[in-house]
């Protein structure tokens, strides 16, 4: 396993990021975040968009799995292989794109994405929403599995919390692929259950780097 991805087995991967419009979108204030999570123990920092990659990785000294969010629907997340591409020249250890089974952009399959990205040595970790994705993601190389898009592609329900169901099906179809669970773990207790269930890492985005989303937790609980 390449050394980077060795240092990530057992820890908390933080993701920053902040949505268009937000008032927190700007890339000085994600690298100060960022720094902050880091300070706290992330051993990675996860971001979205050019700058934001360049701004973090000028920040701080853990690896940063960067990935370039365009639209909102269908594939998303580092849609093709020029939005990969850029991420890694903007300063990515770790590229992070869509591993969904569904029509990309430019044409290309996930797999031939993933086969020119391996052509430059790049790391890739592939954000899946279903077991099918993870096994075809598997196939295509990909360096790390994530659950990153369960509950979001219309394949799996959305979990509250993290979806453990999945994590557990892909840990046990690929014992020797390292396996990050991502998307709605929401507490340490989450975490924790996370890592009990065979992850090799856990990515937490929304509850330590979203005020907005977490004030609205607190304020929805009084009223
Ligand atoms: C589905 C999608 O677009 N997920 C994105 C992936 O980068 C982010 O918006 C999430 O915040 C991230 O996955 C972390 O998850 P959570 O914020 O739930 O801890």
């Amino acid at each position: 396993m390449h050394q980077l991805i060795e240092s990530l087995r057992g820890r908390l991967i933080v993701s920053a990021q902040a949505y268009p419009g937000e008032p927190m979108r700007h890339p000085e204030t994600m690298a100060q975040i960022a720094l902050a999570a880091e300070r706290g123990g992330a051993a990675a920092i996860r971001c979205q968009g050019l700058a934001d990659i360049a701004a973090i990785k000028g920040q701080v000294d853990v690896p940063v799995i960067g990935l370039w969010k365009e639209g909102h629907d269908g594939v998303y997340i580092t849609p093709t292989l020029r939005h990969a591409r850029a991420c890694i020249m903007a300063g990515a250890d770790i590229v992070a794109i869509d591993a969904t089974r569904r029509p990309r952009p430019d044409g290309r399959t996930y797999a031939e994405t993933v086969a020119e990205l391996k052509k430059d040595d790049a790391l890739v970790m592939a954000d899946c929403g279903s077991f099918d994705d993870a096994v075809m993601a598997a196939e295509a190389g990909s360096d790390i599995l994530s659950t990153t898009l369960s509950g979001y592609t219309g394949e799996r329900p959305k979990s509250v919390g993290p979806d453990l169901e999945l994590l557990r099906e892909i840990v046990t179809a690929f014992p020797d692929l390292p396996v990050f669970c991502e998307g709605r773990v929401h507490t340490p207790e989450h975490a924790k259950a996370v890592m009990d269930a065979g992850a090799f890492a856990v990515v937490v985005g929304t509850a330590i780097t979203h005020p907005t989303t977490i004030t609205s937790w607190f304020a929805d609980a009084i009223s």
